[in-house]
């Protein structure tokens, strides 16, 4: 049982929030008033004065990816909005739209259409890949102030890497760090990725439609067996798992040669495959102890590629990077720094069978064209994108 403590200074009022870790189960509740004058020294305040970017003229935004994670259901006890969020806001007089997801087109339709009138906040319920959707999913944007999204994960799906990488562990302290940050919120930079025509995103292992334009990622892009854990564990049977999934899908891969041809350029430096891992990621960790990437800083521009050949001992280096990051130690790893100005481009070979061309961008799978061969080039993009200027709240 997580339990938080909030006094409302604007509203002389304790709240107290929990959340049952074995089931997701919520609780919000005020305090009687005798109960207040008890111990107040392990409260914590919510200031009168709220961060700009929950107050207006900022719009706020909620949107509730009901299937992320293990998914929810609509007013049951494990929905974390309508049990805490939407009672503290009201407490906390924050005016805000609330968006549920309906589809695995939701967010996308939603982020097509976003039109605001001033700069905005949105905070989502969800893994890493609804807010990957969102930011893809956006239309070209106008210069104006209005252009300004500063963004907020209270982490509700399996992977919630931009969420663990700003040290949110759970989603009750990701809701005080929302409601009394004294930070600006930081640029969030995007990397940018050209698919081949005719690349496709899959849902549940089936094709779900096509990829048009340059696709931005925020916290990782795979190949090879993390893509296949991603991918392979994407059935509605294994998603019931939560993380639990990710493991099954890894034993299954483990019983096949993890064998990917290609050849990566960093800038002009040649790194020969074939590979059995590899992916670039600008976050530090992708479950609360998968250190991947120790050196990444998510406020920072750049990301790191994290790669093995084929041949080595997998779960020998998985096991080091649950090591706290111990993996960058090995000599048989590569990691290495990306910064802007810089370039990586994955020449892959022999990848006609879908498992050698099915990659991970933020949690979703896209799959490339039917060939032998692709080239991939990734940018350093930077915070702008489509004229929209992304921020963090952390
Ligand atoms: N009502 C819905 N019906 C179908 N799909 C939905 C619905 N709501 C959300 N989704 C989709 O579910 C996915 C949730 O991904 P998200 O990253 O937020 O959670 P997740 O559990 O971490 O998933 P993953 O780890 O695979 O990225 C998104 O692709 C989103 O569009």
């Amino acid at each position: 049982m997580t339990n938080q403590r909030l006094y409302i200074e604007k509203k002389d009022t304790i709240v107290n929030l929990s959340i049952d870790n074995n089931n997701n189960h919520y609780k919000f509740n005020i305090e009687q008033q005798n109960q207040q004058d008890s111990a107040k020294d392990d409260v914590i305040t919510i200031p009168s004065q709220l961060p700009n970017y929950l107050t207006s003229p900022n719009q706020v935004f909620i949107i509730d990816s009901i299937k992320s994670g293990t998914g929810r259901s609509s007013s049951s006890s494990n929905d974390i909005y309508h049990t805490i969020i939407n009672p503290l806001f009201k407490l906390l007089d924050i005016n805000y739209q609330y968006f549920k997801t309906i589809s695995s087109k939701s967010i996308s339709k939603f982020a097509n259409q976003f039109n605001p009138q001033y700069a905005s906040t949105i905070i989502f319920i969800s893994g890493d890949t609804s807010i990957n959707e969102f930011i893809n999913g956006l239309p070209t944007g106008t210069t104006n102030d209005n252009n300004k999204i500063s963004i907020f994960p209270i982490p509700n799906g399996t992977g919630n890497s931009l969420a663990l990488s700003l040290n949110l562990q759970d989603q009750l302290s990701a809701l005080t760090t929302l409601l009394t940050s004294t930070n600006p919120p930081h640029p969030l930079h995007l990397y940018t990725i050209q698919f081949p025509t005719g690349s496709y995103l899959s849902l549940h292992n089936e094709k779900h439609s096509e990829i048009t334009h340059k696709l931005n990622f925020l916290v990782v892009f795979s190949w090879a067996f993390h893509a296949s854990l991603v991918a392979d564990s994407d059935t509605p049977e294994l998603r019931k798992h939560g993380l639990e999934r990710f493991k099954i899908a890894a034993a299954n891969n483990l019983n096949q040669e993890q064998k990917y041809d290609a050849e990566c350029y960093i800038n002009s430096k040649k790194i020969d495959g074939p590979f059995a891992y590899w992916l670039v990621t600008g976050s530090d960790r992708f479950e609360p102890t998968f250190e991947i990437s120790p050196h990444s800083d998510i406020l920072e521009n750049g990301f790191y590629l994290v790669a093995f050949k084929t041949g080595q001992d997998i779960m020998k280096i998985m096991y080091q990077v649950y090591d706290k990051g111990n993996h960058i130690n090995n000599p048989d790893v590569i990691y290495e720094k990306l910064i802007p100005g810089d370039e990586i481009i994955l020449k892959t070979k022999n990848s006609s069978s879908i498992r050698k061309r099915r990659f991970c961008l933020d949690g979703s799978i896209i799959v490339l064209p039917e060939q032998e061969e692709h080239e991939i080039k990734i940018q350093i993009g930077d915070y702008i994108h489509n004229n929209w200027q992304f921020f963090i709240i952390h």
